[in-house]
């Protein structure tokens, strides 16, 4: 088998006496897209924060490449992040940045591009995701929460990463610009080639842009398989989880 680019083993995450990850197992193979779904408050962000390195695991390992990187800091992390793209939940953009520093943010404090030079990639990638360059120069708050997400994926994109992470893609748009994204990120993933997790409510999206789709619950992923398989998963967590019914084993998280 591949070597996966991304692997959690056995993965262990608490506050206090809320056991969140009980032992989280996947892996995503190169190219592959992993969409993990489950209920609010199930530890999606938690999950997604620990393969990033922006939490510890309290047990567990996470292997990038095929590298322990559980306990890595400093420069062996920073050679993940730079294989890593990621576009958060609300597309967190820094409101005081323009359109195109908010893209070239990372090429710009991180990997020591020059201004000039970073601004023609922004611009470029901002191309690949259907903007012009009459948006570059505006701040946030100055364009629609569909472009807000278009910037972000252009800036998850700009450093070629391996593995891309994508929190709530679609969150907040309406059915037809949601779909649209779905597309941007299908055609953009597949262009680069990467790996991608997507950690989403959105059954339209995660059957969109998933290979395969896995579930979390308790703390556990209690069902993986394709995309394909979701309607007839077999588990009846899945099912109602995927046909969004109030009844069933799992309580509502009101
Ligand atoms: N930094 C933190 N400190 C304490 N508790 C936290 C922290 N981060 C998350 N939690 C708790 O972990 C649990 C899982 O939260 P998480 O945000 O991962 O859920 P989620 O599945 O992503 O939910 P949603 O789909 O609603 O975004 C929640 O009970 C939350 O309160």
């Amino acid at each position: 088998m591949t070597q996966p680019i991304l692997k959690l083993e056995g993965v262990v995450k608490s506050f206090g006496r809320n056991e969140v990850l009980r032992g989280v197992d996947i892996d995503v193979a190169p190219g592959q897209s992993l969409v993990v779904i489950g209920g609010s408050g199930s530890g999606k962000s938690v999950m997604l924060k620990n393969a990033l390195g922006l939490m510890t695991p309290d047990a567990g390992k996470v292997f990038f490449d095929g590298h322990d990187v559980t306990q890595s800091k400093g420069k062996t992390r920073e050679r993940m992040r730079a294989r890593v793209g990621m576009l958060f939940q609300s597309g967190a953009l820094f409101d005081s940045l323009t359109v195109w520093e908010n893209v070239a943010f990372r090429l710009i404090h991180a990997d020591g591009v020059k201004r000039r030079d970073a601004k023609e990639r922004a611009l470029a990638t901002l191309k690949k995701v259907r903007l012009g360059s009459d948006v570059a120069g505006l701040y946030p708050a100055e364009i629609s929460g569909g472009m807000q997400k278009r910037v972000s994926l252009a800036r998850s994109i700009i450093s070629e990463p391996d593995l891309i992470f994508f929190d709530e893609p679609t969150t907040g748009l309406d059915p037809i610009t949601a779909d649209a994204i779905n597309d941007l990120i299908i055609e953009q993933v597949r262009s680069l080639g990467a790996a991608t997790v997507s950690i989403t409510h959105d059954m339209a999206s995660a059957r969109k842009i998933a290979d395969e789709v896995a579930m979390l619950f308790e703390g556990k992923i209690i069902w993986r398989g394709k995309a394909s398989d979701v309607d007839h998963s077999g588990n009846e967590y899945v099912d109602q989880f995927v046909h969004g019914r109030a009844d069933g084993p799992i309580q509502p998280a009101i």
